[in-house]
């Protein structure tokens, strides 16, 4: 089966540079998987992209070195399993706030007798290849998402559920939880406090991080303070700030 690049970078410590895509196109999730990124994201939850689309994205994104991820809508094990047999090498699961909720997530990443998921792996097996089924369990990354204040309670017995590759943090969701607004991974002290006790937890239990952030100033902070994957941005909005920073600048007096 093809190897997962980021376990090979994480392996290495190589921090991850990774895309988050919400825009529904073919055209930019190739576009995005050309611009030097360890791998690209289709968010399914907060995206504005339904699995049809989803599947052609990450065709796409196969056509580049990108790794393809998804985020799932949901933790339904159905939705699980049926991105994963459209390509997806790894899923970001949103609201895991349990060990047993990341169990459950777990096994539906996984081929019997490590998970549940049901075989028929349709483009996963075009995209990894024809030992898709033996390999797969080794291969797909099973990433549950810490964005909720009973998560980071419980953050201990989550990290410790065999099958977690990586735990990637939430910093909007866990804010609004924690009763600060998005954006407060910047100041407030809750957030930062709570995303540095994830991160401290995780990297005491061997267990990979990620978080989602604002740009790549942020980025390049948190890969200091020790995480491993960094999302500097979804496509919108670099693309929105792109498009105000050409009218500025044709503007300027
Ligand atoms: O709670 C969070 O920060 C996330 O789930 C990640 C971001 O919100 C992401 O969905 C976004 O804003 O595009």
């Amino acid at each position: 089966m093809r190897p997962n690049k980021l376990r090979t970078l994480l392996a290495q410590d190589t921090p991850i540079v990774n895309a988050w895509l919400s825009i529904p196109s073919g055209y930019v999730a190739e576009g995005a998987g050309h611009q030097g990124f360890d791998s690209v994201t289709v968010d399914l939850q907060h995206g504005l992209i339904g699995f049809e689309t989803a599947v052609s994205m990450l065709q796409a994104i196969s056509a580049t070195e990108a790794v393809p991820l998804v985020r799932s809508p949901s933790k339904a094990p159905e939705v699980i399993m049926h991105l994963l047999d459209a390509g997806a090498y790894g899923v970001i699961c949103p609201m895991i706030s349990t060990p047993e909720e990341a169990a459950a997530f777990v096994a539906a990443c996984r081929y019997p007798p490590q998970g549940s998921r049901s075989f028929g792996p349709a483009r996963g097996k075009l995209y990894g290849g024809p030992d898709y089924f033996e390999a797969a369990n080794a291969e797909i990354l099973a990433i549950p998402m810490i964005e909720t204040a009973e998560a980071v309670d419980r953050i201990e017995a989550i990290l410790a559920v065999p099958g977690v590759d990586m735990i990637y943090v939430g910093p909007n969701d866990l804010a609004l939880d924690l009763g600060e607004g998005p954006g407060a991974e910047w100041h407030p002290r809750a957030t930062t406090d709570a995303i540095a006790h994830v991160l401290d937890r995780a990297r005491a239990a061997g267990v990979a991080t990620g978080i989602f952030c604002g740009d790549g100033a942020l980025s390049r902070q948190r890969l200091a303070e020790g995480f491993d994957l960094v999302t500097p941005g979804n496509d919108f909005n670099l693309l929105m700030g792109a498009m105000s920073a050409a009218i500025a600048e044709t503007r300027r007096p």
